[in-house]
């Protein structure tokens, strides 16, 4: 608990004039994310697909305080939309401060149906798009000694039946951003990488997806937004939220692997799922 919470020594004021990149800023922890980064008085750049969604949440920002904020759209499924986000930061700011990693592309909660093309898919969109982005924004980054914030989950930590694509991609994440960080170190490149670990969170897309299978009460993401942007600024290594149900589930699968397993299982309503 100590390692991964964020010491109640964060101000917000210590992000004002910050420059931050956020993906999948148009709905769900990215949108809330850019809030809480307005209220700090950030420079933002915010990207996603849906333009008319960003278009309002670039204004939302605007009304909260933001120091400046400004959208691209498109999709990270296209391997030449990391570096276009990028360049457009670069040409704005002449630099950046934090990078945030937080899209994903489409996935269904359920038995996995042998389409491996949607694994290349989903690989492409939540796992190389994430590397494509941290090298271009990497010169930038070091210049500003920043940070890399990399949103993942409890399903890439721990495996769990009927997200096997999605799970994948987030084992990905931790793999290639661990071992990064080691480089990092040994290179004395002072870039931090914070991988946050989350477990299940009330946005739309998450509920609609799973609140028939899983009985178990969502968190904020309100709360869940503000604590990857203090884990991020503090260069946390990782962070664990909710703190709790994230922080246990690490420890027993190291411990009782077995007993982990089976309590997951037990915890679906199977019944609900219609197999596709
Ligand atoms: N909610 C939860 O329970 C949990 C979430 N997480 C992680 O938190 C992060 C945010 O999740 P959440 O807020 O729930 O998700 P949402 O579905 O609310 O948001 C996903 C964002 O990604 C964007 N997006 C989708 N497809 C693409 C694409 N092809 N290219 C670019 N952007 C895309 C969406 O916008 P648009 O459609 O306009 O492109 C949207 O802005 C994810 O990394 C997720 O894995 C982790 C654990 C639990
Ligand atoms: C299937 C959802 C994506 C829906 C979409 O693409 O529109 C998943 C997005 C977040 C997942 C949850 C998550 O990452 C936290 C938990 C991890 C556990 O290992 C499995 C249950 C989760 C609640 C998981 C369930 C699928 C998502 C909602």
């Amino acid at each position: 608990f100590y390692f991964y919470s964020a010491p109640p020594s964060f101000k917000e004021e210590m992000l004002r004039g910050k420059r931050v990149i956020v993906t999948g800023a148009s709905s769900g922890i990215g949108e809330q994310m850019a809030y809480h980064l307005a209220r700090m008085e950030t420079h933002l750049l915010l990207t996603a697909r849906t333009e008319a969604k960003l278009q309002k949440v670039v204004e939302q920002c605007l009304e909260l305080g933001a120091a400046s904020a400004r959208y691209i759209s498109g999709s990270m499924e296209d391997p030449s939309f990391p570096e276009v986000v990028v360049r457009e930061a670069e040409n704005t700011w002449g630099g950046l401060d934090m990078l945030i990693l937080n899209h994903i592309g489409h996935s269904t909660f359920n038995y996995f149906d042998g389409n491996v093309g949607h694994i290349r898919k989903l690989l492409e969109t939540n796992f190389l798009s994430y590397v494509a982005m941290t090298t271009s924004a990497l010169p930038m980054l070091k210049e500003s000694e920043g940070s890399i914030v990399v949103v993942s989950s409890l399903a890439g930590k721990v495996g769990s039946p009927f997200a096997a694509s999605y799970s994948a991609t987030k084992f990905a994440l931790d793999g290639f951003f661990s071992s990064l960080r080691h480089e990092f170190i040994m290179d004395k490149v002072n870039v931090s990488i914070t991988l946050c670990i989350l477990g299940y969170i009330n946005t739309e897309s998450a509920v609609r997806a799973i609140s028939h299978v899983i009985r178990d009460k969502p968190a904020p993401k309100e709360e869940c937004a503000l604590e990857i942007v203090k884990a991020g600024f503090l260069r946390q290594r990782e962070l664990h939220y909710p703190p709790w149900v994230v922080g246990t589930a690490v420890l027993l699968r190291d411990i009782a692997p077995e007993f982990l397993d089976s309590s997951i299982r037990s915890s679906y309503r199977v019944e609900n799922l219609k197999r596709t």
